[in-house]
């Protein structure tokens, strides 16, 4: 039903590069006709060619949603062939990292509803998380249009107020890289103590993959699934020694990482 003015009016999607083509490969595999999708990219893929949506051509007067996919820095460059669609009812929707609503509002004009999203890319397998805000022009079904659309991905997650993106953003948006590289750690640890590698990223892939469906499935707390795994005196207690010791283990790195990536995204606000 919210997506009813995409089927009538069509939409736009602003760059699709990882995370845009996450985000299209769910619309499509939710129904959304691929003509109603008219892409912009200078470098589509072979799988973007073969999606069958409207490739860089021209874009409707009016789309229901525009989704701006490319990085920050590009926003500038990118935005103003869009200025026409501002000032109207078209509802713009950011992915940009660290990309304020006020800064869209300066390019697109001051009436334009805009929806600063922050997804993640376990979106391409429909496992993503989106936080979404609006500034003062988006109608409420504006913004359950856009949760429709980031549903179509994932979780959604409304936020009370822009500031919160950027801790968002080094929470959610960044996060699947540190899992991949605790992935990673872990191969390269069990290689150090003898495993091959084949054999070392085969056991640490399932570990944290296999952990991650028994988090999400699971009734019991992050913290009660690892007690179950740790018998006292037993092997994961001896690591867990080195991993939460509150000087150097994992809770102040990851404060320390987390940190980093939430002045990123204040950074490239600036
Ligand atoms: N990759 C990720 O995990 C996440 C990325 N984001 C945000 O999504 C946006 C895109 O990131 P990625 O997909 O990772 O980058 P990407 O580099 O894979 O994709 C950006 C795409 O924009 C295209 N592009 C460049 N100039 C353009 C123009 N003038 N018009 C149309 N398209 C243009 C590029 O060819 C490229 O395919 C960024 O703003 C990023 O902050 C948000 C959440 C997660
Ligand atoms: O690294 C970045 O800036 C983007 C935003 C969140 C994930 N990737």
């Amino acid at each position: 039903m919210t997506l009813d003015r995409i089927h009538a009016q069509g939409m736009v999607l602003l760059g699709c590069g990882k995370m845009g083509s996450a985000l299209l490969a769910g619309w499509l595999a939710r129904g959304i006709p691929a003509s109603n999708v008219h892409v912009i990219e200078p470098h589509p893929s072979d799988w973007l060619r073969d999606s069958g949506v409207a490739l860089n051509g021209a874009v409707p007067d009016a789309p229901a949603v525009v989704v701006l996919a490319v990085k920050p820095q590009m926003m500038g460059d990118a935005l103003p062939a869009l200025q026409s669609l501002g000032n109207g009812q078209t509802l713009f929707l950011s992915i940009a990292a660290g990309t304020p609503l006020a800064r869209f509002g300066d390019i697109l004009g001051q009436q334009t509803p805009i929806i600063r999203a922050m997804p993640n890319t376990p979106a391409a397998v429909g496992r993503g998380i989106t936080a979404l805000i609006g500034n003062a022009h988006v109608s409420e079904p504006d913004m359950e249009m856009a949760e429709s659309l980031l549903a179509a991905v994932g979780q959604t997650l409304r936020l009370e107020n822009e500031s919160q993106m950027d801790a968002v953003t080094a929470v959610s948006g960044s996060g699947p890289a540190y899992v991949f590289h605790l992935i990673e750690a872990m191969a390269r640890a069990g290689e150090s103590q003898g495993l091959s590698p084949d054999m070392a990223m085969q056991l640490a892939r399932a570990t944290v993959t296999g952990a991650a469906a028994l988090a999400q499935d699971s009734t019991e707390t992050a913290a009660q699934l690892r007690v179950n795994v740790t018998s006292p005196g037993g092997t994961t207690a001896a690591a867990l020694a080195v991993l939460m010791d509150e000087a150097d283990g994992l809770p102040p790195l990851m404060v320390r990482a987390i940190g980093a990536a939430a002045d990123r995204s204040r950074e490239l606000a600036q």
